[in-house]
């Protein structure tokens, strides 16, 4: 059987009791986030990317020894008028839309010199973010939403353009151990300059700026990195951190300013100015985040396309950070929902392999061209010198086939040892997902027969010991006649059972999670 993408996914606000099966962990209390496109057609027009449907998010509350689900539309803007006009009006990444269908491409001219750019989206159905003491549902666009994570209701809409310069910022920050969050955006062409800007924003649950909302308004830049190219900044959806350390990865996988001005006019979607130029090598920027200048190093590899970091950390005087790598950008197009409709050309997808980088901090003085700096045993990941501050480097494949990855995150960057992923294989549906221990390599796998699980997520046993004490929560499509879909709770050492829940509601597809514990 195979999962229906472009169906409309119903929402369940009213919650719902979960049909518990084995015992839930006493510790485990609070609410598991989750968020993805869930509306793909509105009256008779259909968006063309999956990624572009309107958001639907849904929770699982976990209080004691129960679990409770429900799930809501993101009622922000885009909905609204999409829904009052019931039609989709609302340009996406893979979609452009125009409010008038009738207008021919002289009118399409006249409404593009008078907006300039179309209406940006505020559907942001591909993760949550926590800044201070608000949550908000994000995708890359300038606009995120607040919601409320109890009731998952829609509140303020918040646009960064208010606090930053920035057109695109992730939908996945880091945070550190104060909860301060870290976030990296780009401006295009503003005062003619394109560059990517790495910010941070103070956690407001404390202290004298306790009140400030939202807390983007105590916004502070680390530091701006210019693009290489002026005309055509690079796509980027996460970046690494540790604890003194930045890691941003301009790949050549690039947008294309001048395509993207004409882009409404000429009726194409945003995601064809996208281009993937695998003839350039690719960037790594390391940023102390002290002084918030680049390590001078120019560190490069070659051409790839980077959507997750998976974790980063540092030993003896190495930069050690692992990403999900693709050879080219095969993934987003097999998203389209015309191809997924046809499973054969879904698999089409080149597959994504965990690799493991390794930058050498220390000066390259004295050391020999041709001469490789990194100098740890236990990986094979190497930087050789190629002049005087230029490091070309080569990663490790720690593992192939592999996505969404998830770690402790109380070791995010850390030396850590374990990373819980989805597996990908020739399809565009996970079947699997496991535990990889990247010290031996081990694979651990949990799969049930016409199951579909979601990335899994780590949620540590407090005052646990070791990095793998604790549970992993993974949301499963069921599509066995008759049975319901589940949230599933393993050991994460053993990746055993612990226990499932039962929704008597259907489970969608979704994206990422963010795990709320419940305040004692
Ligand atoms: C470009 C631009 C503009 C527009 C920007 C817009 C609309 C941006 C929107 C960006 C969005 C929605 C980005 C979303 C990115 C999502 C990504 C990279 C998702 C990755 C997903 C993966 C790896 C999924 C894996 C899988 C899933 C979900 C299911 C599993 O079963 C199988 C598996 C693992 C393959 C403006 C602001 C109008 C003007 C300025 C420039
Ligand atoms: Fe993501």
């Amino acid at each position: 059987m195979a999962y229906d993408y472009a169906k409309n996914r119903e929402e369940r606000p009213d919650p719902v009791k979960a049909d518990l099966k084995g015992n839930l962990p006493s510790w485990l209390q609070g609410t598991l986030l989750r968020n993805g496109p869930g509306i793909f057609s509105v009256g008779d027009t259909t968006y063309n990317h999956w990624f572009d449907g309107m958001a639907l998010m849904h929770s699982f509350t976990f209080k004691d020894g129960e679990v409770i689900y429900r799930s809501r539309y993101l009622r922000g803007d885009t909905y609204k008028d999409n829904m009052a006009a019931k039609r989709i009006v609302v340009s996406e990444m893979g979609t452009m839309a125009y409010p008038d269908p009738g207008k021919n491409v002289i009118s399409r001219v006249i409404t593009f010199l008078n907006h300039t750019v179309p209406d940006f989206t505020d559907n942001c159905g591909n993760n949550f973010i926590r800044y201070g003491k608000d949550y908000y549902a994000t995708s890359e666009t300038n606009y995120i939403r607040k919601v409320d994570p109890v009731t998952l209701e829609t509140q303020d809409k918040v646009d960064y353009m208010k606090y930053l310069a920035v057109n695109l910022v992730t939908s996945h920050p880091h945070y550190d151990k104060d909860g301060t969050a870290y976030n990296i955006g780009t401006s295009i062409a503003e005062k003619g300059k394109t560059k990517y800007t790495l910010f941070k924003v103070p956690d407001t649950t404390a202290g004298d700026k306790a009140n400030a909302s939202p807390a983007l308004k105590n916004l502070e830049v680390i530091c701006t990195v210019p693009c290489r190219s002026l005309l055509s900044p690079s796509y980027y959806h996460s970046f690494g951190m540790t604890d003194n350390y930045l890691i941003f990865i301009e790949q050549p996988f690039k947008l294309d300013i001048l395509k993207m001005a004409t882009a409404y006019m000429r009726g194409v979607n945003w995601a064809s100015c996208l281009k993937f130029c695998p003839e350039e090598n690719t960037l790594i920027h390391l940023i102390d985040r002290k002084t918030g200048k680049e390590v001078g190093i120019k560190y490069y590899t070659e051409a790839m396309i980077v959507y997750h970091h998976v974790n980063a950390f540092e030993e003896d005087g190495h930069v050690i950070f692992d990403v999900i790598a693709y050879e080219d950008p095969s993934l987003y197009n097999m998203f389209y929902l015309n191809v997924l409709k046809e499973q054969s050309k879904a698999s089409a997808m080149s597959v994504p392999k965990c690799k493991r980088f390794a930058l050498p901090v220390q000066n390259d003085k004295g050391i020999d061209v041709g001469d490789d700096m990194v100098k740890l045993q236990y990986t094979t990941a190497s930087a050789v010198k190629e002049k005087e501050g230029k490091l070309l480097c080569q990663p490790e494949v720690l593992c192939d086939g592999v996505e969404l990855p998830r770690i402790n995150y109380d070791f995010n960057g850390k030396k850590y040892r374990f990373v819980y992923m989805t597996c990908v294989a020739m399809s565009a549906v996970a079947t699997k997902i496991m535990k990889l221990d990247t010290e031996t390599k081990e694979r651990t796998e949990w799969r049930e027969e016409n199951c579909w699980p979601s990335e899994p997520v780590f949620i540590p046993r407090p005052n646990g010991e070791g990095e793998d004490d604790g549970v992993v929560l993974t949301t499963v499509i069921n599509s066995n006649p008759g049975e319901s879909g589940f949230i599933l709770v393993l050991d994460a050492k053993s990746f055993k059972e612990v226990a499932r829940a039962h929704v008597n509601a259907e489970l969608h597809m979704d994206m990422h999670g963010y795990f709320i514990p419940m305040e004692n």
